[in-house]
């Protein structure tokens, strides 16, 4: 998905049976659930198609074929014949040239204008080659990328030139056909991957790779596909299921993972009938500053509405009145100081502290830090659970010496500049990836990576790219509700560290994106994202027990 593709949120989606999920904006298509949602590396996706042709008695050119129909069928649904004047299917020498010569010859059986240009190569696969010798005679033919590719205004562009196999950067013939379709911004679908872009690894800077206004892909969606430096390439996603095989899936060793709808419906326990306040837990919000007081204000809303049985604020003294006349369900700890947080409370009522929206980082705030993360670690029993947001990071980024003091399983919400702050400037992406898993490893907390697709890093080193929210949401004050959200989650003991912070990060993409529904994406502000977090955990409540 492109961040700049329209949002698409369809309350519908949960309601499917759940076997049955989808990504993120795109509810309109789904695919099989498997027991995790796995994203799989291109040379597992490549054992996972031996493995669905043996165990399901296929030939691989039938494989292909419910590759190219998923594909075609997708194209359908958007474009109708009368719509596109043309479809220029660019075929490469291996599979997902065979891919694209199943689906010319599939179009033009259902009446689409086809067209195909052939990359010369020196050897092409067995299957490119069968789909090579079905295409229908009345489907002109031609040879790309010694001569201009000509495009038909408002035509539409299939790139099967390259997918999971491209093993090297384009280059010559490949490369001046890539940069005709860059530069005349061609309508471009990519068949599995936008020709040139690597699956799941880094690549030098200026590789040529096809800018897709859409991708269609295959089965499970690709590690790139989550990365915001590949948006431009990757454009709209999509992932159709071609029944590749389950079980394969179900062994396959993964440490990328995506929440979707299925990942997290059930993951909050209904409230028992017998329920008091005592059972979901006490939290504590160490937030505000003069001016920043609205921070603290979201956090403590978020966390109300997220269904904290208690909740106490700690805010510095200008902040009292106000907590207490906007949020009266929340009590309000004033701080000595007036303007910023100096002293920490005493935290033995507390089941989870949050700390940080509206902080500020005067150094009597950095001791307050430090206070709390001696004092978690050493509660009795289990540590006190912590969730560290904006200032706290960046007093934690200013003093690295104090990230040796984290309690384990405390879950850090930075955004990518903030995560910089707590490490190093990353190279790329996929670098910002290894140095978030190390962290999380190296200090046994989590860390949700927070951006479009927010990527929650587990102290095991797993990485779970999150399919919920919107650019709306891209909005001051977005944060600070996840920080509430997640600091009421925490204080339930009912749930693990784990489903706590992937069910609320989940959860506040989803309010985002019932928000949207009605106020639009620019209208958006940070309490209607609070204002639905009510309906969003709803959805993904499990049904009560008895
Ligand atoms: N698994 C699935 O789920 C299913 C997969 N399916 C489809 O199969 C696709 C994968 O097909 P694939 O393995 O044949 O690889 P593909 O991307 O066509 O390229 C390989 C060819 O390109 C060549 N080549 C590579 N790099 C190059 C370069 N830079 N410049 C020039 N040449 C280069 C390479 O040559 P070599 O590296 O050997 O020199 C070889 O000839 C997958 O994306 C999907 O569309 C579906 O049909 C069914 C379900
Ligand atoms: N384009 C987007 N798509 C989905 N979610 C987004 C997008 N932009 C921002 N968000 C979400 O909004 C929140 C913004 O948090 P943050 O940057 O800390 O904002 P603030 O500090 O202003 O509260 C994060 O949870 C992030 O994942
Ligand atoms: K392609």
């Amino acid at each position: 998905m492109g961040l700049h593709c329209p949002a698409f949120y369809d309350e519908a989606v949960i309601r499917r049976p759940p076997v049955l999920c989808t990504l993120k904006k795109y509810p309109t298509l789904f695919f099989i659930l498997f027991p995790a949602m796995k994203i799989l590396t291109a040379a597992q996706i490549r054992q996972l198609d031996y493995a669905t042709v043996s165990e399901q008695g296929l030939s691989s050119v039938e494989l292909m074929e419910r590759a190219a129909t998923a594909f075609t069928k997708w194209l359908r649904r958007r474009w109708s014949t009368s719509q596109v004047p043309e479809v220029l299917v660019l075929a490469g020498p291996g599979n997902n040239g065979g891919d694209g010569l199943a689906i010319a010859r599939l179009l033009y059986q259902d009446g689409y204008p086809v067209r195909v240009g052939l990359l010369p190569a020196a050897s092409y696969s067995a299957d490119y080659l069968h789909n090579r010798a079905h295409l229908p005679k009345g489907v002109p033919v031609h040879e790309i990328g010694a001569t201009p590719l000509e495009l038909k205004p408002n035509g539409l562009v299939v790139d099967a030139l390259f997918g999971t196999g491209l093993s090297r950067p384009l280059a010559e013939e490949a490369a001046a056909v890539v940069a005709q379709l860059n530069e005349a911004r061609a309508r471009v679908v990519a068949v599995d991957l936008p020709s040139g872009l690597l699956a799941d690894s880094p690549q030098p800077a200026d590789s040529p790779i096809v800018q897709a206004s859409y991708t269609v892909s295959f089965g499970l969606p690709k590690l790139a596909f989550f990365l915001p430096q590949h948006a431009a390439f990757v454009g709209e996603w999509h992932v159709e299921d071609i029944g590749l095989s389950a079980a394969f899936i179900a062994d396959a060793e993964a440490s990328w993972f995506f929440t979707d709808a299925s990942a997290a419906q059930g993951l909050l326990p209904a409230r028992p009938p017998y329920a008091h306040k005592g059972t979901f837990g006490h939290a504590l919000l160490l937030a505000g500053s003069r001016g920043k007081i609205g921070a603290a204000l979201l956090a403590t809303q978020a966390c109300l509405r997220t269904g904290v049985g208690l909740l106490t604020v700690r805010v510095p003294g200008c902040g009292y009145e106000i907590l207490q006349t906007a949020a009266p369900e929340a009590m309000c700890l004033a701080d000595a100081h007036p303007d910023y947080l100096s002293e920490l409370p005493d935290l033995s009522p507390y089941q989870a502290v949050g700390m940080g929206p509206g902080l500020g980082q005067q150094p009597a705030s950095r001791g307050v830090l430090q206070q709390l993360l001696e004092e978690a670690a050493n509660t009795s029993g289990q540590p006190l659970p912590l969730v560290l947001d904006a200032d706290a990071l960046n007093l934690l980024g200013q003093h690295r010496e104090l990230l040796a003091q984290l309690p384990p399983d405390t879950v850090l919400t930075p955004h990518p500049k903030e995560f910089e702050r707590l490490t190093e400037r990353a190279r790329d992406d996929y670098h910002r990836l290894e140095l978030l898993q190390a962290f999380a490893r190296e200090h046994r907390c989590y860390v949700v990576l927070k951006g479009a697709y927010s990527c929650l890093a587990t102290p095991q080193g797993e990485l779970h790219f999150n399919c919920t929210g919107n650019p709306g949401m891209a909005t001051g004050g977005s944060g600070d509700v996840l920080t509430g959200l997640l600091t009421a989650l925490r204080a339930d003991v009912r749930l693990t560290a784990f489903a706590a912070v992937q069910l609320g990060v989940y959860a506040h993409g989803r309010a985002g994106d019932l928000a949207a529904q009605e106020s639009g994406e620019p209208g958006l502000i940070a309490s209607d994202i609070i204002r639905y977090i009510g309906p969003a955990l709803r959805e993904l409540t499990a049904a009560r027990e008895f």
